[in-house]
This record gives C-alpha cells, sequence and structure tokens, in this order.
C-alpha cells in the first residue's frame, strides 16, 4: 500500500502514465457552460439528470468501441442526457482530446473532461467546462482546484469516501462526486454512493458516479440525495442503441 491507500494494478499504471504525458506550454482559458444548471434544467423538465459518458474502453471492459463519438454524443443528446463525459486518457481508456474537442464543439451541453490530472499544467491540455479533479490522486487539492478555476473551469471533485469528502469540502468543492468504483479492485457498490451521500451539504451539486446499469440503480442513486449521475458503461455497451440506452435512463420510474 502506498500513500493513496491501495491500488489495483491498472490504476497504478493509469498514474503511471499520466506522469510520463508531456504537459502544454500554452494556458487555456474557458467559459463554461454550466453543469449544475443543465442537471436543474433536466430535472424541471421531467427527466432524471444523467451525464453520459464516452468511453471507447477501460480496464474493465472487453474491446474497445469504434463507434464516432460525436454520434455518439449526439445519441446521448437526443436520449435527453443533461450532460456529456468524455474520457481523454488516452492509453487505457482509448480517449482523445481531439474526440473532447470535436464532442464539445458537436453539442450544446455541459461536456466533462474525464481524465487523471495529477499537475497543473495538465489542465491545459483541453478545453472542456468541467475538469475531474480525483481527491485520493491530489496532495494539494486545494491548490489545483484554484487552477482549474483560474483557467474557467468548473470542477467535479471525485471522492470514494468520508475521508475524501472531508478534503474535497476544505478544499471548496462545490460539486462532488462520489464514485461507486473501488480502486484498489475495481469493483462496483452501489452503497458507497449511500454511504457518503447523506454527509454532503445541501448546497453542493452530487454526482453519483459509475456502476448505474438500469433505471433501477439509477432511481436508487436519487433516493439517496444524487443530483446528477454519471453513467458511461450502461450506456455505451447497454444492448440498444445510444440513443435509446441513454432515454430509458433519463425516463424516471415511477418511484424515482
Ligand atoms: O471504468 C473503469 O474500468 C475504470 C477503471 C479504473 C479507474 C477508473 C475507471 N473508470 C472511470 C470512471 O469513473 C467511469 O468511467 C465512470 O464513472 C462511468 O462508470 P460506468 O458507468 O460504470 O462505466
Amino acid at each position: 500500500m502506498d500513500s493513496q491507500g491501495e491500488l489495483a494494478p491498472a490504476v497504478a499504471s493509469i498514474l503511471e502514465a499520466a506522469r510520463a504525458r508531456p504537459t502544454p506550454a500554452e494556458r487555456v482559458a474557458v467559459t463554461p457552460r454550466d453543469l449544475p444548471s443543465a442537471l436543474a434544467r433536466a430535472e424541471a423538465a421531467g427527466r432524471v439528470p444523467v451525464v453520459a459518458e464516452v468511453k471507447p474502453t477501460s480496464p474493465t471492459t472487453e474491446g474497445t468501441d469504434e463507434r464516432d463519438p460525436v454520434e455518439l454524443a449526439r445519441g446521448m443528446v437526443a436520449g435527453g442526457a443533461a450532460a456529456l463525459s468524455v474520457l481523454t486518457e488516452p492509453e487505457h481508456f482509448g480517449g482523445s482530446v481531439e474526440t473532447l474537442d470535436r464532442v464539445r464543439e458537436a453539442v450544446d451541453v455541459p461536456v466533462l473532461r474525464k481524465d487523471f490530472l495529477l499537475e497543473e499544467a495538465q489542465l491545459d491540455a483541453a478545453e472542456a467546462d468541467v475538469v475531474l479533479l480525483i481527491a485520493r490522486f491530489l496532495d494539494d487539492l486545494e491548490g489545483m482546484l484554484a487552477a482549474a478555476r483560474e483557467r474557467g473551469f468548473q470542477v467535479l471533485v471525485e471522492v470514494h469516501d468520508r475521508e475524501e469528502l472531508e478534503r474535497a469540502l476544505d478544499a471548496g468543492a462545490d460539486v462532488v462526486g462520489v464514485n461507486n468504483r473501488d480502486l484498489a479492485n475495481l469493483v462496483v457498490n452501489l452503497e458507497t454512493f449511500e454511504s457518503v451521500a447523506p454527509h454532503v451539504p445541501d448546497d453542493v451539486t452530487l454526482i453519483a458516479e459509475s456502476g448505474i446499469a438500469d433505471p433501477a440503480d439509477a432511481a436508487r442513486m436519487r433516493r439517496a440525495g444524487a443530483d446528477g449521475l454519471l453513467v458511461g458503461t450502461g450506456i455505451v455497451r447497454g444492448g440498444g442503441s445510444v440513443e435509446a440506452n441513454t432515454r430509458r435512463l433519463t425516463t424516471p420510474m415511477d418511484d424515482s
């Protein structure tokens, strides 16, 4: 075990690749589309607020999705997604900054850059509306949060337990994601969100991440307090078209 706790070999490999990635010299400045408002608008329109993820592959997925990410993104928006997430990590998730650029150009909803950012200069690799910062991997979370906001980004701070939640709140996070995937073994368990959510203040936008496979899972996460749901696999590998899979999740069940 290291200072970041026990990590699955795939996660250690993701971090090693992130440390080795070259950083851009020029600083970006973005005018973001607002994520909390987009989630609220979806809810007001009677939809479950879903952030749908363009996720070509991952350490827990077989094969690579070769479909055009822009077509997938358009299908997700047509299916009612309030916002999108685009993986930009290339080595383990098949993502790219170019994909993010193309998707953001093609849609008008907020787009989250999903990556494993470890240092300030890595923020400058892409223009997105929201960037993900994973509390576990950032000793100076407050510094990275400030650096991201200075560039105009909104920030989703990801946590996995109450201790990380306290660090995120102390650092000033106002959008928090609780990831149901255990970084030690990559197993997803929706109880993770349920155990952390009650401790999140009401004025923080709260997102449930990972392992949401069907409308019953979505309703369960909403009942536990999620303002938004981040869904990748259930939409891109869900059996039907991406549009149909997204609509299935954005349509409330009777009890949600
Ligand atoms: O998805 C993985 O296999 C994975 C492995 C190691 C670290 C992170 C990983 N996923 C990142 C994510 O947080 C998810 O892509 C995202 O929350 C969507 O999850 P899902 O709906 O379960 O695809």
